[in-house]
């Protein structure tokens, strides 16, 4: 079993770890396909969709409405259209995965720092955040927008390291996504994979994080058991 004694700080993925965004995710796609008048997307389509930004996101929907590759102007017009639709959707049909708030608050009264590494827009994480009552007990929070490369790209795990001032051994990421699992493995920080999420239909444990949570609770197992 891995050994987390030297954890002293956690990064924790957004979309499909603490909240199940999806249902808005695909309600704000299908209006944007709508206003183009192109056909409408599954629920279950767009969740094998999310994982790299909203506009891969939007360059994934608008490929599969045309069938074909996507113009690289109609994406650029596309965008303002999802951004408009998901900033109105945002937690409607959203909701918190069990146990997400209770471990977290646990995890911030046991000492250890927390912070959101996403690929979802900054402009919506924050107000979501608050939307589920999580913002306080983050002491950074870092969208796929907030510097120059998201994950898989281990950039804003070395950014947290560079801000807390901590080795890699200390820091500790969890998330539902193979681009989780990458951004850890390159900034050499230990990784637990969550199964519940979405990881384009892949199981998590393909990608050999150090350890896999079915529940979100069991991260406490891991870390507040001493
Ligand atoms: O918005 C996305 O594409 C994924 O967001 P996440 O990094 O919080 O899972
Ligand atoms: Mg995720």
């Amino acid at each position: 079993m891995t050994n987390f004694d030297q954890i002293r700080a956690i990064a924790f993925d957004l979309d499909g770890t603490l909240v199940d965004s999806v249902p808005d995710l695909a309600a704000a796609t299908n209006a944007t396909l709508l206003e183009l008048d192109l056909p409408q997307a599954s629920e279950e389509q767009v969740r094998g969709w999310v994982g790299n930004g909203a506009k891969m996101l939007m360059r994934r929907a608008l490929s599969f409405a045309l069938a074909n590759e996507v113009d690289e102007t109609l994406l650029i017009d596309t965008m303002p259209k999802f951004m408009h639709h998901y900033g109105l959707f945002l937690e409607k049909h959203s909701c918190l995965y069990p146990n997400v708030l209770s471990t977290l608050t646990a995890l911030k009264q046991a000492g250890y720092r927390l912070a959101v590494v996403t690929n979802k827009p900054y402009r919506f994480t924050i107000p979501l955040l608050e939307a589920f009552g999580l913002s306080d007990l983050f002491d950074h929070v870092l969208g796929g927008d907030s510097l120059a490369k998201m994950k898989p790209d281990p950039l804003p795990l070395n950014h947290l390291l560079q801000q807390w001032q901590i080795e890699p051994q200390q820091l500790l990421m969890i998330g539902d996504s193979k681009n989780d699992i990458l951004a850890a493995k390159s900034a050499n920080v230990t990784v637990i994979g969550l199964t519940y999420g979405y990881n384009y239909g892949e199981h998590i444990s393909l990608s050999e994080p150090n350890e896999v949570c079915d529940n979100f609770d069991q991260i406490g197992q891991f870390l507040l058991s001493k």
